[in-house]
């Protein structure tokens, strides 16, 4: 992919006509709303932000919806309630981007494969451990397939990105980021059937170990599925797509480089192939073998325009590991733990400090190096929000 932002500059001319920084097709992007033209790499006013997680259990107004609508499903599956929720975290905080209320999971039951969240954030998927189970329960599914078998996605993004693009007397400020978990993560949760952040993922390693070709068929089917769910949030209205490998930092750098990379790489590729302009970003949660920026480089090398980096590493040093690449983009990092403990001038001076190590750069995002945490205070988030949204980047 080469946008143009990346081009030098022509010098054909020696009038020095202004350059237009982003070359696309016509002139519309100029009212794209602020997170996209920063994930573009283009020149922006001031830094964005949004929070990972920011719709759900720490927010007062989501818990009020519990009795109304009791399991997950309901609240990521009921278009009105999935549309309320998404909702929730820009009518408290005015963030910049707003995600679709949803899980990773949340493709799974349209590939055939059942899923529940229980209330204590278990999660309960029959497993799949061999040649036969893989051939009966994972289906190949296309994008036509997606569209009805969640065509509560398309009905919730296209009425938000509706809703964003006639809502402002000028033009739209808040952006609509759809996102879809990466083949190794996803292929966690149906070989060990539950989470298996607190068991070490036993399953899986045996299976990387005593069978290699199952589980490759397992991230090859799980691949091609991905972009055709992801290019389904794209055409209903998604304008930045956010990739999550959560538990790639749970496997040595030798499982890595054969189970993980190769099917980052081909999702975001795919992705890519049928939708150039639509930025993608990458993010792993810290684990072993990801902490304190180890996996950051082979991050920048998926293909992806921005790599989210966790909490675990100083955002200074994440740039400057990356500063061989100039074009790529950071989203990041305040330690969600800070933000839930305070106190709030803590929040500042940290956020103020990590505002200042990405000064200069472009196609930066202010997030969090992880989910927020449920028990975070609003006016935390709030706090960090508003130190983001007023730092003037010309200072
Ligand atoms: O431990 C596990 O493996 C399962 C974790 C788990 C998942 N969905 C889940 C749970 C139960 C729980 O959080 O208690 C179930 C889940 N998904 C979600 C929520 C809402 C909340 O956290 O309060 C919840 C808890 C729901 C509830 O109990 O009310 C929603 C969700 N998951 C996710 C996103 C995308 C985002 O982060 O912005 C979003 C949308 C957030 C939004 O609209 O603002 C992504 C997600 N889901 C999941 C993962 C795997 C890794 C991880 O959790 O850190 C990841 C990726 C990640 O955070 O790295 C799996």
């Amino acid at each position: 992919r080469n946008l143009s932002i990346d081009r030098p500059m022509s010098s054909s001319s020696s009038v020095a006509a202004p350059q237009p920084l982003v070359d696309h097709k016509d002139d519309t992007t100029r009212n794209d709303p602020l997170l996209l033209r920063a994930a573009r790499g283009e020149d922006v006013e001031r830094f964005p932000v949004w929070m990972m997680r920011q719709a759900g259990r720490h927010m007062q107004a989501y818990r009020n919806l519990l009795h109304k609508y009791p399991t997950f499903r309901e609240r990521s599956e009921i278009p009105e309630a999935s549309k309320a929720i998404s909702l929730q975290p820009l009518e408290r905080y005015g963030v910049d981007g707003v995600i679709l209320f949803s899980d990773i999971l949340t493709p799974l039951p349209a590939m055939g494969i059942d899923f529940d969240i229980l209330e204590s954030g278990r999660i309960h998927i029959e497993p799949i451990r061999n040649q036969d189970q893989l051939n009966h329960r994972l289906h190949r599914v296309s994008k036509e397939e997606f569209r009805v078998k969640c065509a509560f996605v398309g009905t919730v993004l296209k009425e938000l990105r509706q809703q964003f693009s006639t809502t402002t007397t000028t033009s739209p400020n808040t952006t609509l980021l759809g996102f879809v978990g990466l083949p190794f993560t996803l292929a966690t949760y149906l070989v060990e059937g539950e989470t298996g952040v607190s068991t070490g993922f036993p399953n899986i390693h045996r299976l990387m170990k005593d069978d290699p070709k199952l589980v490759k068929s397992i991230l090859s089917l799980l691949s091609d599925n991905i972009v055709q769910y992801a290019c389904f949030q794209i055409e209903s209205g998604a304008q930045v797509l956010q990739v999550f490998d959560s538990w790639a930092g749970h496997v040595n750098d030798e499982y890595y480089a054969e189970f993980c990379q190769p099917y980052q790489q081909r999702v975001i590729h795919g992705i890519h192939q049928h939708h150039p302009h639509v930025p993608v970003i990458i993010y792993i949660a810290p684990g072993p073998y990801s902490k304190r920026g180890r996996r950051l480089e082979a991050l920048a090398q998926t293909g992806a325009d921005i790599v989210s980096v966790d909490y675990t590493v100083d955002m200074a040093l994440a740039r400057a590991l990356l500063s061989d690449n100039e074009s790529i983009g950071l989203q990041g990092n305040l330690d969600p733990e800070l933000l839930r403990k305070g106190p709030l001038n803590e929040i500042r001076r940290q956020t103020l400090a990590l505002l200042k190590s990405l000064k200069g750069k472009r196609r930066c995002i202010i997030n969090l190096g992880h989910g927020i945490s449920p028990d975070t205070p609003e006016a935390h988030a709030k706090c960090f929000v508003e130190t983001v949204q007023s730092y003037d980047v010309y200072s």
